[in-house]
């Protein structure tokens, strides 16, 4: 039987010309590795077609591409290898290259006080794309942490004050029914509200770092809010989030603040977006805050 040619659709011209911004696939299973952790993430990647005049990209040369990273822990320079294949298995088509992986890391994360540990997932995902020669690369990770409102742990006080108020008015004070007070429900007759809150980080990455700085972000990010969500809790790891967080009153804003100031101290950074959510317990909606920085030019 004779070998039959396959028709090729996309080399044919377009019908209609016009040049597109990003054409390619979107939700491609992807192993990846990440700190030598093998990562089941999904990745969009696409090309611009600039040729107005051809009928489509070559979709199969972008996903051939992306073998690229199954076997290379995920770096600036492997991914920028990646959008530049893309690029010159599309020479003459298209100009500009993108790829987003996205995928969940675990971290094994200690108990404060018992010698427990457990692990905790942080959403991540990594945009990168090739104009030219001219290579940018985003990093974004959620942190979740706990947030206790300084308003109401302030208005709680004042009621615990007027509840000692009027339970010893007139009385002499004695040590020991003070310490009694204090361990009954009168003695907190408040309680302050404390939020599960997010830091929604987005990091523009200098290009030519060596290693993807993922894990040592995640780290000073959690340092500089100081009560980051726990793992595995026994009650005296409970009783140890319930001091921190005493010592540890942030409104948005607060949290907002230190991150961007923390994160001006991490280095490899050219720019930033921080976007905090406190999910309130005190409304039906979020009180968010964000922040932006830059790098000056020189
Ligand atoms: N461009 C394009 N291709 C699509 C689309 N949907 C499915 N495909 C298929 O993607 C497959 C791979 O395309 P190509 O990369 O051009 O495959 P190929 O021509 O065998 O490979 P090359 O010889 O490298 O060009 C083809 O079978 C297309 O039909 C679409 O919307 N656009």
């Amino acid at each position: 039987m004779n070998a039959l040619t396959l028709p090729d659709i996309a080399a044919q011209a377009a019908r209609q010309s016009l040049p597109l911004d990003w054409v390619g696939m979107c939700g491609i299973a992807l192993p990846v590795l990440l700190a030598d952790q093998r990562l089941n993430a999904k990745a969009d990647a696409g090309v611009s077609l600039d040729d107005a005049q051809a009928r489509g990209i070559h979709m199969s040369r972008l996903y051939l591409a992306l073998a690229m990273l199954e076997q290379e822990n995920l770096t600036p320079a492997l991914l920028r290898r990646v959008l530049q294949d893309f690029l010159d298995s599309h020479e003459g088509l298209a100009t500009s290259a993108y790829l987003r992986i996205h995928s969940d890391v675990l971290l094994k994360r200690p108990a404060l006080v018992s010698p427990l540990a457990g692990w905790k997932s942080y959403p991540i995902s990594l945009d990168a794309r090739l104009q030219g020669t001219v290579f940018h690369v985003e990093l974004r990770v959620d942190v979740s942490y706990s947030s206790t409102c300084p308003c109401s742990a302030a208005l709680s006080r004042q009621l615990i004050q007027q509840q000692f108020v009027d339970d010893f008015a007139n009385t002499p004070l004695q040590h020991a029914d003070v310490l009694a007070w204090l361990g009954s429900t009168r003695g907190i007759v408040a309680t302050p509200h404390s939020q599960r809150s997010t830091a929604q980080l987005c990091l523009h990455l200098d290009g030519v770092l060596d290693d993807l700085p993922l894990i040592a972000a995640i780290n000073h990010a959690e340092a500089a809010l100081g009560t980051a969500v726990q793992t595995a809790v026994k009650r005296a790891d409970e009783q140890a989030f319930a001091l921190a967080n005493g010592q540890n009153l942030m409104f948005c804003e607060d949290a907002a603040r230190r991150l961007h100031l923390a994160l001006q101290r991490f280095p490899g950074l050219l720019a930033f977006d921080v976007r905090v959510v406190h999910s309130e317990s005190l409304h039906a909606h979020d009180a968010v805050a964000e922040s932006h920085w830059h790098q000056e030019q020189p």
